[in-house]
């Protein structure tokens, strides 16, 4: 059980998407995908699932070539879209059956099993005959979830699949996570919830402007990571706020919110004055944060 990205290049036009990528997802393994918005995540997802074709390089799934032996690769792998479509009208059940047909190992009354199965695996089987529309976000994902696993594929990519979720919706993807790799499936799944990240991941791989930055154990980060990182989240960002954080260090903004100082140099409590006496809205401000974030923004920070 394995994926294995090899030497992918996508160009969109003249727009360089990702440039040689290679990395491994090995069995009983869950690998963490992470990179800012645009970093190429999707794009290298969506080639391992088969579904766009590379410029440059292929993909192995358990040594199959997601090009040139599309269907051996196919069966073998489970996706879950970023923003997963699926025809609104149809019941739960009945949609999982539609799909479960595609199988050839499933027999009429497999299929009936393996949907009950799935369906209590995710804990959608309350919703068994709802139609799909009339799902919350939550059992969406979770829907999604159980039809990427109706063939049990021995390998897993989940592109941003914590988006959305609650809390209580993390934790059961977490759990959902550790119970198939304990299974020996290998898993890939992309996210832009550092702190989450951490708790699933056993390895990190660091995606940065198409190029892979990183490939690190979640044990070796947690040992190398700096304290140097702040965080500062204000409700009003404006053009000036970043200009007065540059004074401090290399600044990242993570999302239109949230930025990050690597290598700080200065006192925060300095910092949040003068955000404070600016009429800057501050929500957080923070050294201690956590590794995984820490450790990504100081190799981020060193990029720019
Ligand atoms: N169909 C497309 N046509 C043109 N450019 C594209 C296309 N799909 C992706 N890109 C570009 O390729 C780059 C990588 O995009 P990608 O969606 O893989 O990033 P990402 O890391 O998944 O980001 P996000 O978290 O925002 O989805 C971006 O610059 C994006 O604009």
């Amino acid at each position: 059980m394995s994926i294995k990205i090899l030497s992918l290049t996508k160009y969109f036009g003249k727009v360089r998407a990702i440039e040689d990528v290679n990395f491994t997802v090995n069995n009983s393994e869950i690998v963490g995908f992470v990179g800012v918005n645009g970093a190429g995540k999707t794009t290298t997802i969506k080639i391992a699932a088969g579904i766009l074709k590379p410029t440059k390089g292929t993909v192995l799934i358990d040594e199959f070539d997601i090009i040139r032996e599309k269907v051996n690769a196919s069966e073998r792998i489970g996706w879950v879209p970023e923003l997963p479509v699926f025809e609104q009208d149809v019941k739960v059940k009945d949609y999982l059956k539609y799909l479960a047909g595609y199988h050839k190992q499933f027999s009429l009354n497999e299929i009936d099993r393996r949907v009950r199965d799935l369906m209590e695996l995710t804990n959608i089987l309350q919703y068994a005959e709802f139609k799909i529309r009339n799902l919350s976000q939550g059992n969406k994902k979770r829907f999604a979830l159980a039809a990427s696993l109706i063939s049990d594929p021995p390998n897993l990519l989940f592109d941003e699949a914590l988006n959305g979720l609650d809390p209580q919706g993390i934790s059961f993807f977490r759990d959902i996570s550790i119970k198939l790799k304990k299974e020996g499936k290998a898993i890939l799944f992309s996210s832009h919830i550092l702190s989450e990240v951490e708790t699933i991941a056993d390895r990190v791989v660091f995606i940065h402007k198409g190029k892979i930055i990183a490939d690190k154990l979640m044990s070796e980060i947690r040992k190398e990571s700096s304290k140097r990182t702040l965080k500062v989240s204000v409700r009003n960002p404006d053009e000036k706020l970043i200009t007065i954080l540059k004074e401090y260090g290399d600044v990242i903004t993570y999302d239109n919110l949230t930025f990050f100082i690597s290598s700080f140099e200065g006192d925060p409590a300095d910092l949040n004055e003068r955000l404070v006496k600016n009429n800057y809205k501050v929500q957080e401000l923070v050294t201690q944060i956590k590794p995984l974030e820490s450790y990504f923004f100081e190799l981020i920070g060193e990029r720019k």
